[in-house]
């Protein structure tokens, strides 16, 4: 075994997703799971897929499907094996997994002006199904003019958001993305039978109703829809002095159940949570486009103008404040506290009230439904959207550097020397990144400074991906926790709350029979992993997953420890890498106390052509929020390059308007 932490990973490529998180949580680098000779892959492409049969259904519609028909389905499938908790692995997808990534693609060439293509080699890879790899034999190279109305860097779900986007309204897109499949945060990893999602597993923004399941509509602009299983329960939280509280799907019986533990304080209950709705019913009453493009914001303002009232009004306000403001009890103040840490990183003092009740609604509205097979099919989908709609990504394509001509953004520059050009340039790397490390010798624009001086880094996570033996999970286990045992002090220290999804509740197929699988993460801290020498880092992870074990035994699981068959431990270092995130950070957090989300800066940048998109970009953290920033960017990138309506002299007054809004934060 080599160790190769000490390489720069600038390059690195990788062979499978279960490869790569493998290789990094357990035991080091294996020299066998890396391509250092760095060629691209590309997913492809732009309309020349012979082989594909565009009649076939790629996708099944959406539907909410029952747990008892999701058994009923399981049992009518000869190879379920029902056991345990009446579910068993494989669901072999006749019946439910998506069918969207199955055929097979053999390109003749390449289109896309700017890749010389020698040869392609059609190539199934993948286990997941993001198998019409075509690898570039690639002597291309060499700086040419092309002409992709937009590069977008990284396939994060801000990014596939942007470009699917993009591409439906008729732009050339080019993602490029270091790693081997799309996601991001939102990928997957595949080991010994076990299909892990790297991030989160509660998606808003997914269900079939209403405007905000910004994730069901991204996927069906391009086509796509998955299968998803509703959840009854979004998180049970376990909280200091045996406060046990679950958010029911059903609005009614979860203020029931808050109710009874806080009866005095049901008023101040009923008028917060009343809030959040207004806020959630006029966002839910708006078509979502781009702030900052003014003929839709004016024209919005036009039509619906008590909505975007109350969206004024509260988009300087944090729900902290709101809160303190009906209600007094301080352990239902922590409990808020509780509630908006696990969407914001930070108490409620700090998270603004928008974003608080877009979560705190939805869960009831829409609802939190998964996507059978996992999260990283949401990402494979969109990517093959994008493809379907004449646009491109391309794999273990590192990008190093924006090219800048005249001050304006007109190019990337890969780790292996090839430049690309396109109209206009998107960053799903976080502002950190995509200003600190890919613009060399461009000096911070003001607007930069002033988001820095606002927002900081949140800690990263430590996070243990496991594979346990049913048995140890009680029936009627929820599918997603929040521990904090005993002092509401540590909620927001490194180490100090647990979140533990256990996505086999509603997904047997992400594991083999009679196994479930626990991903369990909590906050950590970059500063805590350096300087470390290789025994000392796997010794330290071994610690830290044993100590956050332990507690969970205690609390929930007796006999959890005994009941492991499979882990591993990824830190700040594997987030960094992996995702190529500053530090592995979760995102953006305030550095004090913001004013709401008036700070927020959205997707244009003080670089003329650069675009940002994802989570540190308004409205911040969050699948569905960076959906949404993806939903904003496309519009705007679009008026600019002319395929949606723009007036120049309007623009100039909104850009002017909002980066001042912004100073007043
Ligand atoms: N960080 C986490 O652990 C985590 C976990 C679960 C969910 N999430 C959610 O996902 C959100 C992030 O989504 P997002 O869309 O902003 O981004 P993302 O970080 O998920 O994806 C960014 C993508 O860009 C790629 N990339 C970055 N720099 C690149 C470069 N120089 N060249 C090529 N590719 C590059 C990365 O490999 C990654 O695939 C978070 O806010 C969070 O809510 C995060
Ligand atoms: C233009 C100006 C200045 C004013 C005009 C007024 C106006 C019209 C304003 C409009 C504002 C709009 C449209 C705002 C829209 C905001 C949206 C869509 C916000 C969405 C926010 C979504 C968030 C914050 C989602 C967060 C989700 C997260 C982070 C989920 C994380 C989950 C976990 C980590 C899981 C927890 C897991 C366990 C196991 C417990």
């Amino acid at each position: 075994m080599v160790d190769l932490r000490s390489l720069s990973i600038s390059g690195l490529a990788f062979n499978s997703p279960s490869a790569v998180y493998n290789s990094h949580f357990s035991t080091g680098y294996k020299l066998s799971d890396l391509d250092l000779g760095c060629k691209a892959s590309v997913f492809s492409h732009l309309g020349n897929a012979q082989t594909v049969d565009r009649n076939k259904p790629r996708c099944q519609k959406p539907k909410l499907i029952s747990n008892k028909m999701y058994r009923k389905l399981c049992v009518i499938d000869s190879e379920f094996n029902c056991k345990n908790l009446g579910f068993s692995k494989t669901l072999q997808s006749r019946n439910m997994k998506p069918r969207s990534l199955g055929a097979k693609f053999v390109d003749t060439g390449c289109s896309g002006a700017n890749l010389r293509t020698e040869k392609f080699i059609v190539k199934s890879n993948a286990a997941l199904g993001v198998d019409e790899t075509v690898e570039i034999d690639g002597t291309a190279g060499g700086k040419e003019k092309s002409l992709y109305d937009a590069i977008v860097i990284g396939s994060g779900i801000g990014g596939l958001v942007a470009s699917t986007q993009l591409a439906v309204k008729g732009a050339k897109v080019l993602v490029l993305e270091k790693y081997v499949i799309p996601g991001g945060s939102s990928g997957y990893y595949q080991k010994d039978g076990y299909t892990f999602d790297v991030g989160s597993s509660v998606m808003f923004g997914f269900s079939d109703k209403g405007n905000l399941n910004l994730i069901t509509q991204a996927l069906s602009a391009v086509g796509c829809e998955m299968q998803v299983i509703p959840d009854p329960t979004t998180v049970h939280f376990h909280l200091p002095t045996n406060l046990s509280v679950r958010i029911h799907r059903e609005y009614s019986e979860f203020i029931a159940e808050l109710v009874s533990n806080f009866p005095h304080e049901k008023d101040g209950i009923l008028k917060f949570y009343g809030d959040c709705w207004k806020i959630f019913n006029a966002l839910n009453s708006l078509e979502l486009k781009s702030l900052e493009e003014p003929i839709y914001l004016f024209g919005q303002f036009f039509q619906k103008p008590l909505a975007c009232l109350t969206l004024a009004y509260y988009l300087p306000q944090n729900a902290g404040d709101l809160a303190r403001k009906y209600i007094k009890d301080p352990r239902l103040l922590s409990f808020i506290d509780a509630e908006c840490f696990i969407v914001s990183t930070v108490n409620a003092l700090q998270t603004p009230m928008i974003n608080a009740a877009m979560v705190l609604c939805d869960r009831h509205f829409g609802g939190i439904n998964y996507p059978i097979g996992g999260v990283g099919g949401i990402a494979k989908s969109l990517a093959r959207g994008l493809v379907d709609h004449g646009s491109s990504i391309m794999y273990k394509a590192n990008v190093t550097k924006i090219i800048t001509e005249n001050g304006k953004a007109v190019g990337v520059k890969l780790s292996d020397g090839r430049e690309f050009f396109a109209k206009t340039i998107v960053s799903n790397a976080t502002r950190w990144d995509t200003f600190g490390k890919l613009l060399k010798g461009v000096d911070l624009p003001k607007e930069e400074e002033n988001f820095q001086k606002l927002y900081v880094k949140a800690p990263s996570f430590l996070s243990i991906h496991m594979g346990v033996k049913a048995e140890v999970l009680p029936p009627d286990t929820d599918c997603h926790h929040f521990v904090l045992e005993s002092d509401w002090r540590r909620l927001e220290e490194p180490y100090g709350s647990i979140f533990l999804s256990i996505p086999t509740v509603l997904d047997p197929s992400l594991a083999p029979d009679g196994r479930h699988i626990l991903h369990i993460f909590t906050t950590s801290s970059m500063e805590d992993w350096e300087g470390l020498s290789r025994e000392e880092y796997e010794a330290k992870k071994a610690l830290i997953a044993d100590g956050i074990i332990t507690r969970l035994e205690k609390k929930l699981f007796p006999g959890l420890k005994s009941s492991i068959d499979f882990m591993e431990v990824g830190t700040p270092k594997t987030h960094r890498r992996f995702l190529a995130r500053d530090n592995g950070t979760y995102g953006p957090m305030p550095r004090g106390t913001p004013k709401g989300l008036l700070g927020m800066p959205f997707n244009t940048t003080g670089i003329d052509g650069l675009y940002c998109v994802g989570d540190s970009c308004f409205p911040g953290q969050g699948v569905i929020a960076v959906a949404f920033s993806g939903v904003m960017c496309a519009h705007r990138v679009a008026a600019d390059i002319g395929l949606e309506k723009k007036s120049p002299i309007l623009d100039a007054a909104l850009l002017r308007l909002l980066g001042w809004l912004r100073t007043l934060a």
